[in-house]
């Protein structure tokens, strides 16, 4: 599965946010989209799950225009974990996760024992079983988060979209997160997540944009695009990149930010 986000201008009514954008993410890779808040990254992802009308450009899955999908299908293709959500309803855990299942039931019917067990999976994939019984509104920001990646899980997408999804997180489910992310990758799912750590582009990304208020967008691998000149220009910031060895002698990249 492929997507293409080819020449995307894109906001709200008359007030275009993001202008002649390109990117494109097949199964199996991760792209991460980097880049100071307000940019739009969360405007072009609501842009390509159909919440918001392009103003010019084309979005395409596997070749063909998504403008002529249904929503089940595009639901069935595209998983989506947004920033933040609270239902309106004091539902269970499983409940919200089951919820995943959504697009690939029949009109009427409501989820089977296999569903279940999909969305039980899910939970005891991310560690977090023991929230299942729980009533969603009452857990914790980081909880929901992790509630929410069960949720995607379950909805068995090729292409996954996730804004920011370890904001919110302890230091071990980021770590978890983003392992979780990985193997989805390996497995062939198609991933394409937002965030304001550099340093988890480089731990899991395939590729990486890197978003400037002013429309300019810089495309590549991380170790091209990640670089100290570009984060200053970016974040408006000093940082110095460092190289690490990994237990396997691989090199790993890390960001210290420069406090003047
Ligand atoms: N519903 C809306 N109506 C009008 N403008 C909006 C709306 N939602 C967001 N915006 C504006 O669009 C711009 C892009 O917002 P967006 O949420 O896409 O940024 P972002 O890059 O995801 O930021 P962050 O990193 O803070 O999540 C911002 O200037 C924001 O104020």
């Amino acid at each position: 599965m492929k997507l293409e986000i080819k020449n995307v201008s894109c906001g709200y009514g008359t007030k275009i946010v993001l202008k002649d954008f390109s990117i494109q993410v097949s199964s199996g890779e991760i792209l991460c989209l980097l880049g100071p808040n307000g940019v739009g990254k969360t405007t072009l992802f609501k842009t390509i799950l159909g919440f918001l009308k392009l103003h010019s450009g084309e979005i395409q899955l596997n070749g063909e225009d998504i403008k002529y999908w249904s929503r089940k299908k595009l639901a069935k293709t595209i998983g989506y974990v947004p920033q933040a959500h609270t239902p309106p309803f004091p539902f269970s855990v499983l409940d919200v996760v089951v919820m995943g299942r959504t697009a690939h039931l029949g009109v009427f019917s409501s989820p089977s024992k296999e569903d279940l067990t999909i969305a039980g999976k899910a939970l005891e994939i991310l560690g977090v079983s023991f929230l299942k019984d729980r009533i969603y509104t009452e857990i914790s920001g980081g909880e929901r988060q992790m509630v929410l990646i069960a949720r995607a899980l379950t909805q068995q997408p090729d292409i996954l979209v996730m804004d920011e999804p370890t904001a919110n997180l302890d230091f071990g489910n980021q770590v978890r997160v983003l392992e979780q992310i990985k193997k989805l990758a390996k497995k062939g799912m198609g991933v394409i997540m937002t965030t304001h750590f550099p340093d988890h582009a480089f731990l899991c990304s395939t590729k990486v944009a890197l978003m400037q208020r002013n429309n300019v967008f810089t495309l590549g691998y991380a170790d091209d695009v990640i670089t100290e000149e570009n984060l200053r220009i970016a974040y408006g910031v000093n940082v110095k990149i460092t190289c690490l060895k990994g237990v396997d002698g691989e090199i790993i990249k890390a960001c210290v930010p420069l406090l003047s």
